[in-house]
Parts: structure tokens; sequence; C-alpha cells
């Protein structure tokens, strides 16, 4: 048996996100398209007797309550993910020490923590052979962050309901994103409030016809659909309308919008040369920007 398990914690974007209602508890329902990148934050568990978090990376200090040694408070969603796991599985005196390095902004829109814990369970799951299936998994999960279940996929999913109805899917978008975040952090929280505020429709639902449209047409999917959270994110955070504006302008560009609650926008390419110019010029234009080019997960 292996004592440690390393795992990647990609990062989640909507292509689109559409609030389709809302629920007596105040949660909402949603309609969205969710792919994931190759790369983002990682994941180390090792065996250990008690439970602990170390934390590394470049996004390391923006983690509230994360000390200078990198040591992480309880409510860090890694622990909380591994309690839970513990708290449903038969692993008496069985701990972990788990090691996060930490690559993604925090409060971007980009699920970076819910895709921490699904890491984290997925990678507990093999550790301490529990032996459940992604659907015990999923079920578990939602508890932690309506993202979790799907993050726990790591592949191109539909998501409805508050994100825990999941589905699988193909489609033949362009395969390389442009992530860009201008260095501010938005909570999730606040921007559905903004929401409502600022009484923003809801979206009907997508017919099956036109879920296949937007699968495999960008025009489509960028001319029919939209985020419902971005005009509530921009008048929380203008500098947002600044980062689509600026991705839309990058040679090869096939549409560009913010994922999730924001701040975080991506762009699309269908080829890896436009890719890097894009990249290189966001950079040298706008250096205090977080910039990260990558390749989606199918
Ligand atoms: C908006 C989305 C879109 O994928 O992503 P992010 O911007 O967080 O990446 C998600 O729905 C966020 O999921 P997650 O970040 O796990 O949300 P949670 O921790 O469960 O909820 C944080 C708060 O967001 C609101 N919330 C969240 C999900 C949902 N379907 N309806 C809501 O109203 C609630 O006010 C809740 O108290
Ligand atoms: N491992 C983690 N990584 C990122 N954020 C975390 C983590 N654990 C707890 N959080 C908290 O979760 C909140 C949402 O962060 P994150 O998942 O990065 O953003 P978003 O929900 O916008 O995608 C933040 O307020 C952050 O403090």
């Amino acid at each position: 048996m292996s004592d440690a398990v390393t795992i990647d914690a990609p990062a989640k974007i909507n292509l689109f996100l559409h609030i389709t209602g809302r629920r007596s508890n105040g949660y909402h329902d949603l309609e969205s398209l969710f792919v994931f990148t190759h790369a983002g934050d990682g994941i180390t568990c090792e065996l250990a007797d008690t439970f602990s978090l170390a934390i590394t990376g470049p996004f390391a200090p923006d983690l509230e309550g994360t000390d200078l040694e990198g040591t992480a408070p309880e409510d860090n969603l890694c622990l909380k993910a591994a309690r839970l796991l513990a708290s449903r599985v038969s692993v008496s005196g069985q701990g972990v020490r788990i090691t996060l390095d930490k690559k993604l902004p925090i409060a971007a829109g980009i699920g970076g923590g819910s895709s921490d814990a699904a890491a984290t369970l997925l990678a507990l799951n093999s550790l301490w052979n529990c032996g459940l299936s992604h659907d015990e998994l999923a079920a578990m999960s939602l508890e932690l962050g309506a993202d979790v279940p799907a993050c726990l996929y790591q592949q191109a999913l539909w998501v409805k309901g508050i994100g825990e109805d999941v589905s699988p899917v193909t489609h033949s978008l362009p395969p390389y994103i442009l992530l860009v975040n201008p260095g501010v952090k938005v909570e999730t929280p606040s921007v559905f409030k903004r929401f409502q505020t600022l009484e923003e429709p809801f979206v009907a639902d997508i017919s099956p016809d036109q879920r296949s449209d937007i699968l495999h047409d960008t025009e489509h999917l960028f001319r029919e659909t939209v985020n419902s959270l971005q005009a509530p994110a921009v008048s929380l955070c203008p500098v947002i309308q600044d980062v689509v504006a600026a991705l839309s302008e990058t040679a090869g560009c096939l549409g560009a919008r913010m994922s999730g609650s924001g701040a975080t926008c991506f762009a699309l390419y269908e080829d890896e040369t436009a890719l890097a110019c894009a990249e290189k010029d966001m950079k040298t234009k706008h250096p205090n920007w977080w910039v990260y080019a990558d390749r989606l997960r199918n």
C-alpha cells in the first residue's frame, strides 16, 4: 500500500452560467457548462496519525488564517473534506498530512477551494482504501460546497440544480484557454446577493437541441448564453469589464467572459500560437494581472 498520493486540483471554468431560479433556503438553481484545465493546484496526502495541512505556492499567503509557515486553519476546505470522509468511513486512528500547492488565486470564480476539496476526497479515497464510488463521494461532498461534486469529475460537465446534478458531456469547443484575474478577491455570496438586489432575470432552461449547438458551436455558445453573475460582479468590481474587453481584443480570441462569480475571466482560442501570443500580450499590457494559459480537459 502506498503511503502518499498526489493529485491535481485543476481550475473549474463556467463557459456559461444561467441562474434559473431561487430556492426557499436562499440557494439558486443554475444551468452551466463546466470545463477544467489540465493544471491548477496540487494536493499531496500522506498517511499520518493526526490531521494537518501545509500550504505552499504563490497564493498560499492569500488564504486567510494561514500563518507564515504555511500552516492552515481548520476551516480550510481540504481539512474539512478529510474530516468529512473520515467521519463517513471506518479509518479509526488514521490521519493525514496534506500539502496544498496553491497556484490558483483565491475567491476567483474558478473553484480553487472546491477543486482542492474534491482532489482531497479523491486522494484519500485511494490512500485510505475507502473504495467509495464517484457517486458516493459526490453525494457526501455537496455539504462542503455546491461546486465540489462537479469538481470530483475533472471533465466537461453539464450542471444543474445548485451544482449537484452533473452530467458528463463531450464537446468540440476550442481547446485553448487563457485565464486572467485582475487581483481582486470576489466573494461568491456577495455576488449572488447583488444578483438579487439588481433584480436580474432568471434564464429559461435550455432545450436538448440548443444544448447540442452550445456544445459544438463556439459562436452559438457566446451568442445564446450568458453568465448571469457577470453584471452583478461588474457592479461590485468594475475592473472585470476591463478584463473581458482586454481579452476580447487579443488576436484569435473566439469569445471572452467571466467565470463563476468572478473575478477571473477567460478567452478561448483554436490554436496554440494564438494562445501564446495572447498570453504574452496580456502579460505585457497588464503586468499586475494574473495570466494563465492552459488546454482544456475533455
Ligand atoms: C458560482 C459558482 C458557479 O460554479 O462558482 P464560484 O464562483 O464559487 O467558483 C458556484 O455555484 C458556487 O459554488 P460554491 O463556491 O461551492 O458555493 P457554496 O460555498 O456552496 O455557497 C456559497 C454561497 O453562494 C450562494 N450560492 C451558491 C451556489 C448556488 N447554487 N446558489 C447560491 O446562492 C449562497 O449564498 C451560498 O451561501
Ligand atoms: N483550499 C482552499 N482554497 C481556496 N479557498 C479556500 C480554501 N479553503 C477555504 N477557502 C475559502 O473559500 C472561499 C472561496 O474560495 P475559492 O474556492 O478559491 O473561490 P470561488 O468560490 O470564487 O471559486 C474563500 O473565501 C476562501 O477563503
